[in-house]
């Protein structure tokens, strides 16, 4: 059964640099949600102007227009995904079946990782990054606390569905990366016993 994880977080907690390493170290699929919507948002059809429009006005993408991009973007599923940055928001997370389904693996074991890093990183790291248009300060700040906002309730509505591992992110890549292997490892076996 192919395994599904979820990467969630504040900005700058590093779920894309999170997801591309798990998704290498497990040798399944990446769909890293802020890269793939701005590549869309580049394609000149239906689909793109919808999210470029989105994207602009830094709006939460609706789930069918999420699960388009989805059905079109990512790769081979068979051996599992790692998706970054979705759920979003409570609506997304109680979507997260038809995410599946769109992926191509209906039935795939989900799991859920929060990275938890204070504030204070959560903007510093944003600032360094700086190499997109939309990582100012303000706009951080803002982003942050519409974070702080709508995380319990995700990460309750997910726990209650799906085994969820929130993970101390304050670390260097290499040791947040291991602690989530060994997160995920450790739920792996445990839905393994369960079948
Ligand atoms: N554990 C970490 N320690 C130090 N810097 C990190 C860590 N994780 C990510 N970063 C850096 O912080 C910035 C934001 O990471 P990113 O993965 O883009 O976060 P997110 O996807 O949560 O917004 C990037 O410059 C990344 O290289």
């Amino acid at each position: 059964m192919p395994l599904v994880v979820f990467v969630v977080g504040a900005p700058g907690a590093g779920k894309s640099t999170v997801a591309r390493h798990l998704a290498e170290r497990l040798g399944c699929a990446e769909f890293l949600s802020g890269d793939v919507l701005r590549r869309t948002a580049e394609q000149d059809d239906e689909v793109g102007r919808d999210v470029a429009d989105r994207l602009s006005r830094d709006e939460t993408m609706p789930v069918p227009l999420y699960c388009r991009v989805v059905r079109r973007e990512v790769g081979p599923a068979d051996k599992g995904v790692v998706f970054d940055g979705f759920p979003r928001t409570l609506e997304q997370c109680l979507a997260i079946p038809t995410v599946l389904d769109a992926a191509g693996v209906p039935g795939a074991d989900v799991l859920g990782l929060g990275l938890l890093v204070p504030a204070t990183v959560s903007i510093d790291r944003i600032s360094r990054r700086g190499e997109r248009a939309e990582d100012t300060a303000h706009l951080a700040r803002t982003r942050l606390s519409t974070h702080v906002r709508r995380s319990t309730d995700i990460a309750t509505a997910f726990a209650t569905r799906w085994p969820y591992v929130e993970l101390d992110a304050t670390d260097g890549i290499a040791q947040v990366v291991d602690a989530a292997l060994a997160a995920l490892s450790a739920r792996v076996d445990r839905v393994a016993e369960r079948r």
